[in-house]
């Protein structure tokens, strides 16, 4: 199999993101660390580029979060994959420019666009969380290596959002809301193949990294466990009444679980917290190398301020898990670690500039 190299993001510039009110910046091709104390904006720059690469946030769904406070706007552009892109977003819009032409929708968009895993501290939720981030972990990614899924998620939802308005209304049945009925079981099928594909491939790679970065052999499983059943119309059909009365849609991909195991033992409550954290770890480097096998490239790696939990042995087996020639941008507010295994430039973040 051929992989394109990485060295992805070679620019980036922000106006009214966040904390920072400007800032233009070079990116070598191997990465960049971002040093800082606390609140700098160290973190909001990567979520930039996840925003101009994915047009995803980690941190919030609502984009006017990440418009400066008192500012009308936020843009993001830079020279990405060879392509100049540009994101601008103000109330409630975004205009999307590739090499100078617009782009229609976010699915055009992202057509052509990178790859990204992003990794922060707060990834151990993924194994002792609730559902929704497991959830929202298969749903980033099958959103930018399964065609259509992106779409089919946010129809998914939509339907869902106006099911729900129905039945909480009590106009549970009737004709609207057989149509909706309907729409939700289309895409919510398509939603669940989606995932259940991830699942199904992910088992190997994050095998390979539980085993890579915790230094020894360990199964891990990664059991879907679709709440829409193995007939989704039928499904619904059953809980009709109990959904009439609860006023709200019971069964379906939003409802959707991942059970982690490690050994044949559920990860949450028989793993030990460095097992855990190491799964977390694994999780979103099995990410990575799924999206390199199906994705056709290496995805640049947004690391936020990852380091800080981990001891000196498996931070240099991650470090050393990382693909080589990948792209690696990380945050850390202390940078005492580096040169071990990492070898990237520095840049200090202080008060939304760049020193
Ligand atoms: N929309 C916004 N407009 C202006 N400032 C914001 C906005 N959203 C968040 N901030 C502020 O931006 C600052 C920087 O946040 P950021 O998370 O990027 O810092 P950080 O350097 O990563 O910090 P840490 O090391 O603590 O994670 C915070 O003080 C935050 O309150």
């Amino acid at each position: 199999m051929c992989f394109h190299l990485g060295g992805v993001i070679e620019s980036l510039r922000l106006a009214d993101f966040r904390c920072i009110a400007g800032l233009s910046l070079e990116i070598p091709e191997q990465g960049l660390v971002f040093v800082g104390k606390n609140a700098q904006g160290k973190t909001s720059l990567l979520e930039a580029i996840c925003v101009l690469v994915r047009l995803h946030s980690p941190r919030t769904r609502r984009p006017n979060q990440m418009v400066k406070f008192e500012a009308p706007r936020f843009g993001v552009a830079g020279q990405v994959w060879g392509r100049e892109r540009r994101v601008d977003y103000c109330k409630g819009t975004y205009t999307l420019k590739v090499d100078g032409n617009e782009r229609g929708s976010q699915g055009e968009y992202l057509a052509d666009g990178g790859l990204v895993v992003w990794m922060g501290n707060e990834d151990r939720e993924l194994v002792t969380g609730p559902s929704e981030g497991r959830r929202r972990y298969l749903d980033f990614l099958a959103s930018q290596i399964v065609p259509g899924y992106r779409r089919a998620l946010s129809r998914y939802k939509k339907a869902l959002q106006e099911r729900n308005a129905l039945l909480r209304d009590g106009r549970g049945s009737g004709r609207e809301m057989d149509s909706f009925t309907k729409l939700l079981v289309e895409h919510g099928r398509e939603v669940t193949a989606g995932r259940a594909a991830m699942i199904a491939s992910l088992e190997k790679p994050v095998t390979w990294a539980q085993g890579a970065v915790g230094g020894n052999e360990e199964a891990v499983g990664l059991i879907y466990k679709a709440a829409s059943g193995d007939d989704f119309e039928a499904s619904l059909a059953m809980v009709r009444e109990k959904e009439q009365r609860q006023g709200m849609t019971l069964v379906g991909p939003h409802r959707d679980d991942v059970k982690l195991t490690l050994g044949g033992l559920k990860a949450s409550d028989f793993g030990s917290e460095g097992q855990q954290r190491t799964l977390a770890l694994a999780l979103k480097l099995g990410q990575g190398e799924l999206l390199r096998e199906q994705g056709g490239k290496t995805p640049v790696y947004l690391l936020d301020d990852i380091f800080g939990e981990l001891d000196k042995g498996r931070r240099e087996r991650f470090l050393a898990s990382l693909p080589k020639g990948a792209q690696v941008i990380v945050t850390t507010t202390n940078a005492s670690w580096l040169g071990e295994g990492m070898d990237l430039e520095v840049r200090e973040v202080s008060g939304g500039t760049i020193r």
